[in-house]
Parts: structure tokens; sequence; C-alpha cells
């Protein structure tokens, strides 16, 4: 009998698993819509040219592969915080920041910290839905999870109203985690109005403000504006504040799992305590993170034209996602579809949350080789000008 005899066959990842299918399909005409990774109008990964001539220019000082510190290169961890909080953000000076293994590494080094110090068993509450990962990471932290309302599927908008009401009725001091832009899957954020609410309430309860800024620049093109919820929750300095930022999708830095997780701190002591407590908690998970990629982001974000480069290629990308929504829109109205397809425009960011149910999922996959997640998230990015009339058919053939 082998030792491992009793471990069953797990079952595929909601989403990392659609590829997978993808990859086994041969089917010519077969989509894939699953993984949210940037596709060019060609269908193809891209490579920003930011990031490739920053790696020519690190490539050309023969740097050497010593470890990093335990919370990175902080000349990375320096120019990401000021990024994500704003370059004259009072808070910079008092945060605890580490690099991360991207926004996944962020969110668990965040739940894991959490679980240490932040009360006695306490409880995540996530928006309803979310990115289908959030509930695995914390609860291998160690946290609790539980949910608040946030998606309307009449109205495939955000349910502010019941949002706000199951927020007021958590326990004081619970942890909220926020989405900063580019909700992940249902493609919708709250107005800057509507920010303003959520805070109210966070601030009543004396909640933590835990934000997953994994698309920051790429939900509306402009990276400012799309960390304005954070700064305001930041600025109104009236709750604890943690953040996980991530530069797979914004910097196309996938593969290369680059990010940083942060903590607010009242003073430069408190942060001095964070960051000796996230050094001891990183220490013993994986002692000191990947080089290259923290090198690479480094240098785009410090160098001026290469960060001038950037910030062009983020616009064109969310620009590009924005039409793909557009042309499939309309051609679903040509078709004469008598659903409404508003959501598909008025959504922001990587996905399109479509309102297909399960089984239309299913037909959509097996009938006409188009994947996505069974909730009916389209990652649009997956989305061309090549393909966006196929789609458009299939979607109509299995809504009619
Ligand atoms: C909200 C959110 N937070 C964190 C992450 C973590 O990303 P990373 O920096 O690579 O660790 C992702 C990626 N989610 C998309 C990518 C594939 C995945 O699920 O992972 C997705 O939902 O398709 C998110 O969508």
């Amino acid at each position: 009998l082998s030792t491992w005899s009793q471990v069953e066959m797990g079952p595929p990842d909601a989403i990392l698993g659609i590829t997978e299918a993808f990859k086994r399909d041969t089917d010519p005409r077969k989509m894939n819509l699953g993984a949210g990774a940037y596709r060019t109008d060609d269908g193809k990964p891209y490579v920003l040219n930011a990031v490739k001539k920053a790696e020519e220019l690190l490539l050309a000082k023969n740097m050497d592969k010593e470890y990093l510190p335990i919370t990175g290169l902080a000349k990375f961890t320096t120019a990401a915080a000021e990024l994500a909080y704003g370059a004259d953000s009072a808070a910079l000076g008092r945060l605890a920041v580490t690099q991360s293994i991207s926004g996944t590494g962020a969110l668990r080094i965040g739940g894991a910290f959490l679980q240490r110090f932040y009360k006695t068993q306490p409880t995540i509450y996530l928006p309803t839905p979310t990115w289908g990962n959030h509930g695995a990471v914390f609860r291998d932290s160690g946290l609790k999870v539980g949910s608040y309302r946030y998606y309307d599927p009449s109205t495939s908008g955000l349910n502010l109203s019941a949002m706000l009401e199951d927020i007021r009725a958590l326990p004081r001091g619970s942890i909220v985690l926020l989405h900063a832009c580019a909700h992940n899957p249902t493609g919708v954020d709250p107005t800057p109005a509507q920010w303003q609410d959520i805070l109210k309430v966070v601030k009543e309860g004396q909640h933590l403000a835990f934000f997953d800024m994994a698309y920051q620049g790429f939900a509306s093109g402009d990276a400012d504006r799309d960390a304005a919820a954070l700064r305001l929750f930041v600025a109104s300095n009236s709750m604890p504040v943690v953040l996980s930022q991530s530069f797979a999708k914004n910097m196309g830095l996938y593969g290369e799992r680059v990010g940083t997780f942060s903590v607010v701190g009242a003073d430069t002591a408190e942060k001095d305590r964070l960051l000796s407590q996230i050094k001891i908690l990183v220490r013993p998970m994986y002692s000191n993170p990947p080089v290259h990629g923290a090198r690479i982001a480094a240098e785009v974000l410090t160098n001026e034209q290469l960060r001038a480069e950037w910030l062009d290629e983020v616009k064109l990308m969310a620009n590009r996602i924005i039409g793909m929504r557009t042309a499939l829109r309309s051609r679903l109205e040509e078709l004469g579809s008598k659903k409404s397809w508003n959501h598909i425009t008025d959504q922001i960011g990587m996905f399109c949350y479509t309102g297909l149910k399960p089984e239309q999922v299913d037909r959509l996959t097996k009938e006409f080789h188009v994947y996505l997640t069974r909730d009916g998230r389209v990652s649009v990015a997956g989305i061309t000008s090549g393909n966006v009339n196929y789609l458009a058919e299939s979607i109509h053939n299995v809504t009619k």
C-alpha cells in the first residue's frame, strides 16, 4: 500500500484549469476567454516595450544574482509604493512595505500577518462574487472567511445599498477586502461618490480595509485614477489600511511574479516594528523574493523615459479592451439579440461579467469552442477584431 494511496484527485482550478482545457482543444475556432492575461489584437501575449528596454539596460549592467533582503529590492518597493499611494502621500514615510510573489503572494503575506497580529481569530469579508482564489488564500492563511453582497445580477451593476447594509452589520473591527479597481470577476467598480459611502460605513464600523490592487492603470488607463479609492481611505486616516499590489497585468510581468504587500503605520517607529514582524513572517515562507522581475519593475518605474512609455502602453492595453467591449456589444445588438448588453460597456477592466448561466457557458465551450469560467466571466483581453464577430454569434446562439 503506497504512502499516498489516500490522496484523492483534486478538481482543476476554476480559472487556470480553463487554459488547460483550451490547450487540449484542436478546433481552429477556439477562443480562450478564461485567465485574465492581456492579448494583443492578433491574440498573442504582450511583452511591453518598456519592459524589453528595461531588460536590455539591466543586461548591460552585468548584475550579480545575490540574495535580495527578505523584504525585497528597496528600489522597487519604494517606487511601487509611490505609484500606489501617490508620490506626495503622507503615508509613505510610515509605510511598512515588502516585495511579494506577485499579488497572490501579497494577499497571502497579508492573510498570515492579519492572522498573527490582528485580533484573535479574525474574519475577512469578501465581496460576492470575488476572485476565485481569494477564499483559499485567506483560509490557508488561517483566517475565517465571510462575505458581503456586492454585485446585482438584476442590473449587472453594484448593489450599493446591500453592500453598505452588510458592512454595517459586520462585527466591529472586521477585515473588509476591497478591490481597488477593475473588480474581478464583475468589472463593476463603485463610482467616486459610492466610494465615499463605503468609506463612511467602514469607518463607522472601525473595520480594517484590505485593498487588493491587481490592475492599477489597466482599468481606466490612468494609474492615479485607478488608485483613487485606496488613496481616499488612506487620506481619511480613519481606519487601518493594508494593500496587496500586483504588476502582473499592468506591466505584463505575469510569470516574473512581481508585487508588494504594505501596511500603513501610525509613525516611523511603528513602521519599523511592523517591518520587523513581516520579515519574521516571510523568512520561513520563502526567505526572499525573485530578483529579476523586481529589477525590471524598478527600472521602468524610476527611469523617466521608460515610465512614460510604460504608462502609454498601459493606456494602449486599456483602450484596446474598451474597444473590444464596444465591438462585442454592438455586434450582439446588430444580430438582433433581445437581451440588454449595456453592461458589457458599462463594466471596466479585464473582465466582463456576461450574466451567462453555467449551462449556457457549457454550450459555448462544447458547441462553439469558446472557453470562459463557468460563472460567465469573460476575459475581454482574449477578444480580438478577428474573433469578436464569432464570439457575438456564439453568445447570441446560446442566449436566444
Ligand atoms: C483581484 C486579483 N487579485 C490578485 C490576483 C493575483 O494575480 P498575481 O499577481 O498573478 O498573483 C488576480 C489575478 N487573477 C487573474 C489571473 C489568473 C489568476 O486567477 O491568478 C484572473 O482572475 O484570471 C486578481 O484578479
